[in-house]
């Protein structure tokens, strides 16, 4: 496909985003791009993503090598996820431009079209999404929630042993506690969107601290739960009981869910006051929603570690480990996207 990359829109830890124009048709589509040396997880999200296909998740459109012109005068061979474009960018947008937070009909219909994706991806393909958060979820031509970021996804028919992969505050306890993730944790993950879809913000924030090693110890250890919306009506709160059972076989299916009466409402009513968000700081804030652009001078970023940092990472984490007389036998559990340099 021959194409014209324009403005970028968007850039995560492991790759930058790329609005384009394909010459012939004149669409415009989204690319994905990483330095093909650093591209191992691109390559992995374009096998699956190439594999998919439903209204609720993002296109295929094909993935590409070019040589790129790089800043100090020379060319890089970059590797290229072809992808269709979702106009309205992601759910966090979506919440941002809404004043913090989003509308309850509309949690209503996103939530119902995530687990139409998460339906798909399980049950059809054998595959969990490891991911689910607001930031990965975009929004269609047609106003409808696609599920992206493949980056972290695995198949778990068979299940095979792989390190865990996502964001802490998203992660249920088994993930937590570096034992397991499948279709399970993505339902967890699920709840913790629907929490950031009414509050504005990731689960956790506001929480005694929210330090991501102890929120993880917490959830992991502690059997704490993210802290529901005290707004939410009983029927949401009820779902949510669904979706964060501690216990990752007693948890709802996405099938299940999509049967649960907070989602069949015709006119949901999802909350009964206003809700309020109370961030303990803006770094907060930052640091749960953007971790791919925070990298604090005394924390490694959780998401970028390659090589060298990836120790950094894992001695940030002894340190609190330490602390909180914490298990960390299988050190897997915190591998968190690692591209082979
Ligand atoms: N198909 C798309 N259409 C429109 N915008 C997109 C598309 N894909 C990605 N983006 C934008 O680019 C951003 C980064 O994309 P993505 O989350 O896939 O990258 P990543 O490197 O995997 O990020 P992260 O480190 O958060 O996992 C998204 O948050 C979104 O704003």
């Amino acid at each position: 496909m021959n194409w014209t990359r324009g403005k970028t829109i968007g850039r995560g830890s492991t790759a930058t985003v790329s609005a384009a124009t394909c010459y012939k048709s004149g669409e415009t589509i989204a690319v994905k791009s990483a330095e093909f040396h650093r591209s191992e997880f691109l390559q992995r999200e374009a096998k699956i993503l190439s594999s998919l296909n439903s209204p609720y998740v993002i296109g295929y459109r094909g993935c590409e090598i070019t040589r790129e012109p790089v800043y100090n005068n020379g060319e890089a061979t970059t590797y290229n996820l072809l992808m269709e474009y979702a106009p309205y960018g992601t759910l966090t947008d979506v919440a941002i431009k809404n004043g913090g937070f989003i509308d309850e009909a509309r949690v209503v219909k996103y939530t119902r079209q995530i687990l139409l994706g998460l339906e798909y991806i399980h049950n059809s393909k054998g595959i969990a999404h490891c991911d689910i958060k607001g930031s990965n979820v975009l929004i269609g031509e047609n106003g409808e929630a696609k599920i992206a970021d493949f980056g972290c996804a695995k198949w778990v028919e068979p299940e095979l042993t792989e390190p865990v992969r996502g964001t802490p505050a998203f992660m249920a306890p088994e993930v937590a506690r570096g034992e397991r993730q499948g279709k399970e944790s993505d339902i967890w993950a699920v709840g913790c969107t629907v929490i950031e879809m009414v509050t504005g913000s990731p689960p956790w924030i506001g929480a005694d601290s929210t330090d991501p090693v102890s929120v993880l110890y917490r959830v992991g250890y502690l059997g704490e739960s993210p802290e529901l919306p005290c707004s939410l009506t009983e029927q949401a709160k009820d779902f949510l009981g669904k979706c964060l059972k501690k216990e990752a076989k007693e948890r709802w299916t996405a099938s299940q869910l999509l049967n649960h009466p907070f989602l069949l409402n015709k006119e949901p009513e999802l909350v009964t006051g206003l809700v309020t968000n109370s961030p303990t700081s803006v770094t907060d804030q930052m640091f749960w929603r953007s971790v791919e652009e925070e990298v604090s001078a005394d924390r490694p970023s959780w998401w970028e570690c390659h090589g060298d940092e990836r120790i950094g990472v894992l001695s940030w984490i002894g340190h609190v480990v330490v602390e909180s007389t914490w298990d960390l036998d299988g050190e897997d559990w915190i591998t968190v996207r690692r591209n082979n340099d």
